[in-house]
């Protein structure tokens, strides 16, 4: 209670010292408050890119100047109002970051920031030689924003629009956060194979990432052309487009609140900058520029978290709506229909997967049929976790079919196969850290529902929101964490880790569940809950493949076993006959044939 106090306390805070500043403040300060604004809106969209998303942007200047100029031409060739002209800005300067994100951002590692360079470069460049955009001089003479019939030339009428809209964006991007999608969005960075596993698309994700955040920009670019009411190239040059990342890691790259901290913070040592070195110096344009490389360095020395981090111990933290109550009243989502116990459900025909000249899985074939509990084992290195990565499309095959419920899957997608309704743990634990285990549990539910960018900004989306969270409860209590469903998930041992994956795939509703040593790095008794639960779900109808290390662990609970050895299937059949096949003692147990 105290945590949401007094983050209210620091917005309202906020909030009443912004209404106040036009009337204790001069028109100098208040022009540099609506710089701070704009900038703010543009540091909003880059922390959601950069902090949430991943992706470094040098080039979100250029779509701050997009719409600018979009909007200035607009209202100056062909007589549009402002408020059009928003909307043609607005939409511009999406279907340009549509375009460019469509081609960029599959480009992994350090090519896709070098490519944010190339469009913040040439974007400017193209505004200095289109004759209709006035060249290097720009376009003059653009309308002032308008309310009705008044017209905001001041700074001060100005301000509160801008602050206005700063303030929706603002709201809008935590409901977003904290929304379906939103989850989706900051689970992005845990890479392509998490977010298929709960059948997300990571490409489709950054792509909306992408252009919401040069959508926020361009607001910030039509409010500049109708502040200034003048447009040129340099303000959205690729130097703006630098210093906006500078704001961003000094308020700190991850944090929403951080993009207005370093926007103030960053705009007003500039202003004091300008003021104070022409004192000292002819030079005060460059040294303004070493000034501000130096505390860059010194800030990725030492505060790469940026303020908020460093005020961190005296801020207290969300959540920002309250999901666990809502939770109680829900109705439950949609549950899929199970195969009847016994019928086939999956097939696997002469699989090979080959790495170069290694072969990792040499012509492996076994079914499984629906309700039963079956064991992949084998030494090290036996390709039981390369099987896995087959059977959820995680890894293309390189030879043989694998049918589930009689429709061939070999070829799919990952995120196609775990809409089928397989689910899938990993041996190498893929949670979001920071993310809480309720939420990286609600996650698994996310296929099972379908709000998207503006339900969830839009606060609209609390009825559906509230079902997933019963349900991600629910799954929670099954693997006895309910004390802890509010702790980061990052906190947990590993092993409890590994049951928070196995809450995540059973909130995605499946057939089968495919757990890769689910019980390495539990103690006993958690040993024997987990056997209890899984024996508890085959009773339900959920089948389950599992590979597992521990052998008294796996021969109480499985119904057949599949032992692999060099890559192929050296045994099939129950465990007591596992136990008394020669070849397995051999090649698992390290006994003599
Ligand atoms: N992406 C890859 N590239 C090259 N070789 C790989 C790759 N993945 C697995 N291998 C190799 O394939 C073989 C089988 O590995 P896999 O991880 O499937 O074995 P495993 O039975 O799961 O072993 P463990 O029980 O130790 O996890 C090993 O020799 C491994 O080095």
């Amino acid at each position: 209670m105290k945590r949401e106090l007094s983050l209210r306390f620091i917005a309202a805070f906020t909030v009443v010292g912004l209404i106040l500043a036009p009337h204790v403040f001069g028109r100098f300060t208040v022009s540099l408050f609506n710089d701070i604004g704009m900038a703010t809106l543009v540091v909003l969209g880059l922390v959601l890119l950069s902090g949430i998303g991943g992706v470094i942007s040098f080039g979100q200047a250029a779509f701050v100047g997009i719409a600018a100029y979009a909007s200035a031409w607009l209202n100056t060739s062909l007589g549009f109002s402002p408020w059009l002209g928003l909307f043609f800005a607005v939409g511009f300067t999406a279907t340009s970051a549509l375009i460019i994100g469509a081609l960029t951002l599959r480009l992994g590692g350090h090519y896709l920031p070098l490519s944010t360079i190339a469009w913040g470069l040439s974007v400017p460049l193209l505004f200095g030689n289109i004759a209709a955009l006035g060249r290097h001089s720009g376009i003059i003479d653009i309308a002032p924003l308008q309310i009705g019939g008044w017209e905001l030339l001041s700074p001060v009428a100005a301000f509160y629009v801008i602050w206005a809209l700063v303030g929706l964006v603002a709201i809008f991007c935590y409901n977003l956060l904290d929304s379906r999608t939103g989850r989706v969005l900051r689970a992005v960075r845990g890479g392509k194979v998490l977010l298929a596993s709960f059948g997300a698309d990571i490409f489709l994700a950054r792509l909306k990432l992408f252009v919401l955040s040069a959508m926020i920009a361009a607001i910030a670019g039509w409010l500049y052309a109708h502040v200034n009411r003048f447009v040129s190239p340099a303000p959205f040059s690729l130097h703006a487009s630098i210093e906006y990342v500078f704001m961003m890691v000094v308020g700190g790259i991850a944090d929403l609140a951080g993009a207005f901290a370093g926007a103030t913070v960053v705009i007003a040592l500039r202003s004091v900058l300008q003021d104070v070195l022409p004192i000292f110096s002819d030079y005060a344009a460059q040294i303004q520029s070493v000034v501000f490389s130096i505390l860059f360095i010194l800030l990725l020395h030492h505060a790469r978290g940026g303020l908020l981090k460093v005020l961190s111990p005296w801020l207290e933290r969300k959540p920002v709506r309250n999901k666990v109550g809502w939770a109680e009243t829900a109705s439950s989502l949609k549950r899929r229909d199970l195969p009847a116990k016994g019928a086939p459900l999956l097939k696997v025909e002469g699989v090979v997967k080959r790495f170069r000249g290694l072969v990792a899985v040499n012509e492996v074939s076994f079914d499984i049929s629906a309700g039963e509990i079956v064991g992949l084992i084998g030494p090290n290195g036996a390709g039981k976790s390369t099987m896995f990565n087959l059977l959820t499309g995680t890894l293309p095959l390189s030879g043989g079919r694998i049918e589930f419920l009689g429709t061939e899957i070999s070829g799919k997608s990952q995120k196609e196969i775990a809409l089928m309704g397989i689910a899938r743990t990993f041996q190498h634990v893929k949670l979001r850290p920071q993310m809480s285990v309720l939420e990286n549990v609600a996650l698994g539910a996310h296929a099972r529902a379908s709000s998207g960018f503006l339900r969830g900004g839009l606060n609209l989306d609390s009825t559906e929101e509230a079902s997933i969270f019963a349900e991600a409860r629910h799954q929670i209590s099954r693997i006895g964490l309910s004390q802890r469903e509010l702790d980061n998930a990052g906190s947990l041992p590993l092993g409890l880790q590994r049951m928070v994956e196995i809450a995540r795939s059973l909130a995605s509703d499946p057939m089968l569940l495919i757990l890769d040593e689910p019980a390495a790095g539990l103690r006993k008794a958690e040993k024997r809950a987990l056997s209890d639960l899984l024996a508890r779900l085959r009773e339900e109808g959920v089948t389950i493949l599992i590979v597992e290390h521990d052998m008294e662990f796996v021969m109480n609970l499985v119904d057949r076993l599949v032992v692999m050895n060099f890559g192929t299937r050296l045994f099939e059949g129950d465990p007591a006959a596992a136990r008394a096949d020669c070849g397995v003692r051999a090649a698992y147990l390290g006994e003599a044939a």
